[in-house]
């Protein structure tokens, strides 16, 4: 019998009024689609999502994606204080648990980035078996996050992504070490169960 890695539904959100009305094209999905498709081993099923800056569209896109089973769900956009940005309040709406310190890690990567890193808000949750995490807009801004400057000493905020799954009882995650090296304690780590 052939090992092979466990499959994982991924909600991908884009939250942006222009890109959602066609004023520019959206940048967001493809760039999330493309950065967990190099990270990750597990066999995806993507349910993607793109939507206006309302909170409570932004909030109900959320909960049906995790009804729909899908065990990690990552916003990018409306993180920031312009009035119409309100993923946060969105995200924290539909929370079980807050989850800061992805907020925190992700605030710390890309201050070495742009100086403006403060003004992003993004923060992640917990519902049912389910993490949420908001990443910020500018489509660079993902690859940023996910992945930080490891050699800098900043890993990216998806190095404890599989274990926080592990945790909440979803599938196994495992990554590719090039793009993203995952940590989990070594109680925690399996046999690979792919190749
Ligand atoms: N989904 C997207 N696709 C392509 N580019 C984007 C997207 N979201 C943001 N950007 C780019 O990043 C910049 C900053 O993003 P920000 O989220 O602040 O946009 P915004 O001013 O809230 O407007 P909107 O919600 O209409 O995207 C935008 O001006 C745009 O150039
Ligand atoms: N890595 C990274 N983080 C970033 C940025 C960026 O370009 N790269 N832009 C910042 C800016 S200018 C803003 S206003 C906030 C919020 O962006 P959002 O409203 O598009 O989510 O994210 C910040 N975080």
């Amino acid at each position: 019998m052939s090992a092979s890695f466990d499959p994982v539904k991924i909600g991908i959100v884009s939250v942006s009024d222009r890109a959602s009305t066609g004023v520019y094209e959206d940048k967001g999905l493809p760039a999330l689609q493309d950065w967990l498709t190099r990270a990750l081993k597990n066999p995806i099923e993507f349910v993607p999502r793109l939507i206006p800056d309302e909170q409570a569209v932004i909030s109900a896109t959320l909960v049906e994606l995790v009804d729909a089973g899908c065990s990690l769900v990552l916003t990018t956009g409306g993180t920031g204080p312009a009035l119409r940005d309100v993923t946060p309040e969105a995200t924290l709406a539909i929370a079980h648990k807050e989850m800061p310190g992805f907020g925190e890690q992700m605030r710390q990567i890309s201050l070495k980035f742009v100086p403006t890193a403060i003004l992003s808000r993004q923060t992640a949750v917990i519902r049912d078996k389910s993490l949420v995490i908001n990443l910020p807009g500018q489509p660079k801004a993902i690859a940023e996050t996910l992945e930080g400057l490891p050699a800098l000493g900043t890993p990216g905020i998806f190095a404890a992504v599989p274990y926080c799954i592990d945790l909440i009882g979803g599938p196994y995650l495992e990554t590719d070490d090039a793009v993203c090296k995952a940590f989990r304690p070594k109680s925690a780590i399996r046999a690979s169960t792919g190749q």
